[in-house]
């Protein structure tokens, strides 16, 4: 007889528990057919943008389903912040990774050893996974049969032609080899049609069982622009005029102001991130804009964890001082902030999936956003060249990172598309995206068009200061 669970729930519970447990009063498109899936013990294959909801898919049937789901998730703060969340909506979680006391990892691994788990989430780390002690728990509980389900974040991580590869999501395929009638779901914001079959065959989904979800990656309320730039000279002066405009156009709106004294919030919280490449840019920047009155603050691998964790806690909550936050790369992945006005990326990102996810931070409320790419063409030679020492030490899918961030750069050089239609188009969507302004080409697509012309410096000049060697790649590793 088969291990797997014996599945008698009814739909009729979803709605109850979305209310009761989650909080919410409806489901997002498509939230419902997805759980009903997963419900029923299909596999499931979801990809949908960055905010829409993705966890609902599997945090919902963990707590209607008997036994206890393992989600694996590349993103250590998302970990943490779902466990408390669901902790806090009395859901028993927890999560095993490189971070979890010695003491709360044996509680867990006890309460496994049961066979018969209270814990009805465990987030683990993709690493924890493949270990030999770890997987022996997990055998005793799917004997027990109270395996109910695999639910694997960051789904393109196991794919080789994914923005952000990651070797140990391909020893996922241990699951099904093990236990394979566990269902399992995967999750992702970003696979193109490449990365979704390679998620398929590498995990095993069975055809006849699997269901396939893609919904648009489009954010109709992020506002896309990209702002030309050059070595010649500093942008910081255009930033700061933006944003404080921003803060004028704010305070002289007589309804908006009387929204945010309601709501006891400040004028001047308008809470963003700016991504830059180089940690000392981080810092400097953030000095700068504080110099201006700005409240921000620098975020990355060089900063002592408690200084990372109180400046984090502290834009969360948005404190006084704690408005914008200067970043290295992949911060706040795994965060739902739900506020975050703005994304700005200071340099070209790495790869298109990158520069999507990171902008995709902004505006998970639904309510409008900016989205701001600065530009230019030394940065993108700095960029193809970081792209090829980076292959020299990890020897990693070279050809997909080059075309990922040839597609970004044909992004930002293109003034003659909408730049929601080419983000869709990138993840192989057909269908033409809503935007009603939404993008610098919509609004003013002749003011776009002098931009360009006027803020790029010409290919000449660049090849040769690169002949020169007027430019060097100033990299020294990403965080
Ligand atoms: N049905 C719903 N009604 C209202 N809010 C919801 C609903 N479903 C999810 N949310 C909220 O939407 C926000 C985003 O959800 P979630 O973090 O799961 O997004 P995601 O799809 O994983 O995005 P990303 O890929 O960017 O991490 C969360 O605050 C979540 O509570």
């Amino acid at each position: 007889m088969p291990l797997g669970l014996h599945r008698t729930n009814s739909c009729v519970d979803i709605d109850f528990t979305l209310r009761r447990k989650f909080k919410r009063t409806a489901f997002r498109p498509l939230q419902r057919d997805v759980i009903v899936a997963a419900l029923a013990g299909d596999d499931v294959f979801v990809q949908a943008a960055t905010g829409f909801g993705k966890s609902l898919c599997f945090q919902l049937p963990a707590v209607i389903d008997h036994g206890i789901t393992i989600v694996v998730s590349p993103l250590l703060a998302l970990m943490t912040d779902q466990v408390n969340a669901l902790l806090a909506a009395d859901i028993a979680a927890g999560t095993i990774n490189g971070n979890t006391l010695y003491e709360e990892k044996q509680r867990l691994l006890q309460d496994l050893a049961t066979g018969h788990p209270f814990t009805r989430l465990l987030y683990v780390t993709p690493e924890q996974c493949a270990s030999e002690h770890f997987r022996k728990h997990l055998k005793v509980v799917y004997e027990q049969k109270e395996l109910a389900r695999i639910a694997v974040d960051e789904a393109h991580c196991i794919s080789e032609w994914g923005h952000d590869f990651r070797p140990s999501f391909k020893e996922l395929r241990w699951f099904r080899d093990n236990f394979p009638e566990v269902p399992i779901i995967c999750l992702t914001a970003t696979a193109t049609e490449q990365v979704r079959n390679d998620c398929i065959n590498i995990l095993g989904l069975s055809p006849s069982k699997l269901k396939v979800f893609t919904m648009s990656t489009s954010r109709k309320n992020l506002h896309y622009e990209v702002r030309f730039k050059s070595d010649e000279e500093d942008h910081f002066d255009d930033f700061l005029n933006w944003l404080k405009g921003a803060h004028r156009r704010r305070a002289e709106n007589m309804i908006r102001r009387a929204e945010l004294k309601k709501e006891g919030k400040r004028l001047d919280n308008f809470s963003g991130i700016i991504y830059t490449i180089f940690r000392q840019d981080c810092e400097t920047l953030a000095a700068r804009l504080r110099h201006h009155g700005i409240g921000a603050k620098p975020y990355h691998a060089g900063l002592r964890n408690d200084e990372k964790n109180e400046t984090l806690q502290r834009w969360v909550n948005n404190d006084k001082g704690y408005d914008v936050i200067v970043a290295t790369t992949a911060f706040g992945m795994g965060i739902d902030k739900e506020d975050v006005r703005f994304v700005v990326h200071w340099q070209l990102p790495k790869s298109f999936e990158g520069f999507y996810q990171e902008a995709g931070r902004a505006g998970r409320d639904g309510k409008a956003s900016m989205c701001i790419m600065y530009y230019s063409r030394e940065d993108r030679d700095r960029a193809y060249n970081r792209l090829s020492k980076d292959n020299i030490k990890e020897k990693l899918n070279l050809a997909a990172r080059a075309k990922s961030l040839k597609a970004l750069v044909d992004y930002c050089e293109d003034v003659e598309t909408c730049r929601h239609r080419i983000i869709t188009k990138y993840f192989g969507e057909t269908e033409i995206p809503e935007c009603e302004y939404a993008c610098d080409w919509h609004k003013d697509s002749a003011k776009l068009k002098r931009a360009k012309q006027n803020g790029l410096q010409s290919e000449e000049w660049v090849s040769t200061q690169r002949e020169m060697g007027r430019y060097d790649s100033g990299y020294d590793g990403y965080d």
